[in-house]
């Protein structure tokens, strides 16, 4: 089997008196597509932050490709698509100047997009359906059109690692569609992605496997063998066991 594209051994985190994660671990294979599950507070963007190497665990360690986060930041292998409420929309950038920042660790200090730059820009928009909207301010896109454009930039990149932290969140059904055909294609040329979602109806269509969290992993494995009644209830709370079952 290849090695995975993303190891996460035993990780603990803590903030202050706070248990965030407790002995996390998962992997995600290239070419699979993993949906990262639970509720509010449950560790999910603390886990991201881990894997791409802003957060040092107390205990455990990750590995991409066989490389530390910080490696992997450096060698341009993570495709970061954060959550909405982390980014400044306000700021006056283009869609295609948001693309072409994933092109930086390509160019020398001068920061002059060459051919290769702009080749790869064009067909990472072309790519996330946003050719027609290359040149409109990223505050002026729609939350999907946003999300895409932070999948773009991953793709110009030449990411092989993509964590996207709740991509469905805010998005229109046909968004949400669009977004989900490209994270497949990407999945289909050999890319890892983590996804994280509070969407569980989007999870079966889109992922191959499926982590339930709650501080510590409850489920671990194929979508239709970790979304049970009985694991959802113990993850989220909600209870669609049928009655009578009910504890
Ligand atoms: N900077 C911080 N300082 C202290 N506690 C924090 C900090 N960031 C997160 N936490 C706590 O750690 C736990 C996990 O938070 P985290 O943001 O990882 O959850 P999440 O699953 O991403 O939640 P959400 O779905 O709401 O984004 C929560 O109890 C949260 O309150």
């Amino acid at each position: 089997m290849n090695s995975p594209a993303v190891s996460v051994e035993d990780v603990t985190v803590r903030y202050g008196d706070v248990l965030a994660l407790e002995g996390v671990s998962l992997t995600v294979p290239p070419g699979r597509i993993c949906g990262l599950l639970g509720t509010n507070g449950s560790g999910k963007s603390t886990l991201f932050k881990t894997v791409v190497g802003t957060i040092t665990p107390e205990r455990g360690r990750v590995r991409l490709h066989g490389s530390t986060p910080a490696q992997a930041r450096r060698r341009g292998l993570i495709g970061y698509v954060p959550q909405s409420e982390q980014v400044d929309w306000a700021f006056p950038v283009r869609v295609v100047d948001v693309v072409m920042m994933g092109r930086y660790g390509h160019m020398g200090i001068t920061r002059r997009p060459r051919r290769a730059d702009r080749e790869a820009v064009a067909e990472a928009l072309e790519r996330t359906h946003l050719t027609e909207l290359a040149h409109r301010q990223i505050g002026a896109l729609s939350g999907g059109q946003r999300k895409r454009a932070f999948v773009a930039r991953g793709i110009a990149q030449g990411a092989s690692v993509f964590l996207l932290d709740e991509p469905f969140a805010g998005v229109d059904k046909r968004s949400e569609a669009t977004i989900a055909d490209v994270l497949r294609s990407m999945r289909d040329e050999g890319h890892a992605l983590l996804v994280s979602t509070h969407d569980l109806a989007s999870v079966p269509g889109l992922c191959d496997e499926a982590v339930l969290l709650q501080r510590r992993v409850v489920a671990n494995g194929a979508p239709d063998e970790v979304l049970t009644p009985e694991r959802l209830f113990e993850a989220f709370g909600i209870d669609i066991r049928p009655a009578g079952e009910a504890a």
